[in-house]
């Protein structure tokens, strides 16, 4: 029995299939490798999915959003009052990532962890208001450890939820004024890097912010910097809408859900969750690197071969979904091609 409900076991890839699914790569109609990265991309999902040719037909997108107290410290480019004002944007339809949903056709769930005003009751949002936003991590630990804990297991549950209704791929995006800073300061806490390499502009700061920003980060890691385990980084300099990604992560990767990440914030709760069990790395897929400069230093550390770089700086999930159609394609070439034989078509010049 293990401890913790994040150390239980990932579901294991499926060999077989893995090694099926590569023969029949080499036998499809092009040269070998001509595919690229869309290769190992189909065998992996392919291992995953249990299914020599896999498909995603089921895309389930949950965008988690929580408020950040490290905000008092004039950290980013917008005000606080946004995280709650788009929420009702993510439900009415119109946010980035709304739109990429419908077209899609991803279902799009909305989950509030805790904002500083309370969201108002709203249609297609479900308010789990666990705290007024996290403390200021330049003061206090962010978060409980009861806190933290209960907001990984609301990821958890959400994950849960999406492999009981078939979901074939999982999206976690956010939204959290101020959440870029956590995120680089739980990026410094856990990467052997540069304070300068891991904090970025996030919606837009100014010089002056982004002095703000580092030295909020400095004052951070001078208050908890002996906190090196991904569990007390998590509660100390973490966010619960950070939480609530690496709880959905590590369910998805314990029911067997293949997971797409986005960008620099949900990379760093996928380096959390990785962290606090290895086997979740089988069930990830990255999606983009970001314009955010740490971005690729946490991709790097998950040695992650990112689909898209498109200068994307937007989080939600919206990176990951603009990867949906590339993932669907590359199912379409591996499942749809013909083969060698088939087409008789001559293999070796
Ligand atoms: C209108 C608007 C919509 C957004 N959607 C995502 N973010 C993104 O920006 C925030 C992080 O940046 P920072 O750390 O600089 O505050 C997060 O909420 C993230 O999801 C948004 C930000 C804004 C302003
Ligand atoms: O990469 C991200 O996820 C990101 C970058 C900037 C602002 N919000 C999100």
């Amino acid at each position: 029995m293990s401890a913790f409900w994040w150390q239980a076991s990932c579901r294991p890839l499926d060999p077989q299939v893995a090694v099926q699914a590569l023969q029949r790569q080499a036998e499809l109609t092009k040269p070998a490798g001509a595919l690229g990265q869309l290769e190992p991309l189909a065998v992996r999902l392919a291992a995953q999915q249990g299914r020599v040719r896999p498909e995603l037909e089921r895309v389930c997108i949950s965008i988690f959003a929580g408020d950040h107290g490290v905000v008092a410290e004039g950290v980013s480019a917008y005000p606080q009052a946004v995280t709650v004002q788009m929420l009702g944007n993510f439900a009415g339809g119109g946010a980035a990532i709304s739109v990429l949903a419908r077209q899609l056709g991803a279902t799009l769930e909305v989950h509030n962890l805790g904002t500083v005003e309370p969201a108002p009751a709203m249609a297609g949002v479900c308010q789990h208001q666990l705290a007024p936003g996290t403390a200021n991590f330049t003061q206090a630990p962010a978060m409980s450890g009861e806190l933290c804990l209960a907001a990984l297991q609301v990821g958890r549950a959400v994950a849960e939820r999406a492999a009981v209704a078939g979901c074939q791929l999982f999206i976690g995006g956010e939204m959290g004024i101020g959440n870029t800073t956590a995120a680089s300061a739980l990026a410094c806490a856990l990467l052997d890097k540069q304070l300068s390499e891991l904090v970025g502009p996030g919606t837009g700061l100014d010089s002056a912010g982004m002095a703000r920003k580092i030295r909020a980060v400095e004052s951070a890691l001078a208050l908890h910097g002996q906190a090196r385990a991904p569990l007390d980084c998590l509660q100390r300099l973490g966010g619960l809408e950070i939480a609530a990604l690496t709880g959905a992560y590590l369910a998805c990767a314990q029911q067997g859900v293949s997971v797409l990440v986005d960008g620099f914030i949900c990379s760093v709760a996928a380096l959390l969750a990785v962290r606090l069990n290895p086997g979740v790395a089988d069930w990830l897929l990255f999606s983009h690197s970001g314009a955010e400069p740490g971005h690729r230093h946490v991709l790097a550390a998950l040695e992650a071969t990112p689909l898209l770089q498109l200068g994307l700086r937007l989080g939600e999930g919206s990176g990951a979904a603009l990867a949906v159609p590339l993932l669907r394609l590359a199912c379409a070439l591996h499942g749809q091609m013909a083969t060698f034989s088939e087409a008789a078509v001559q293999e070796h010049g």
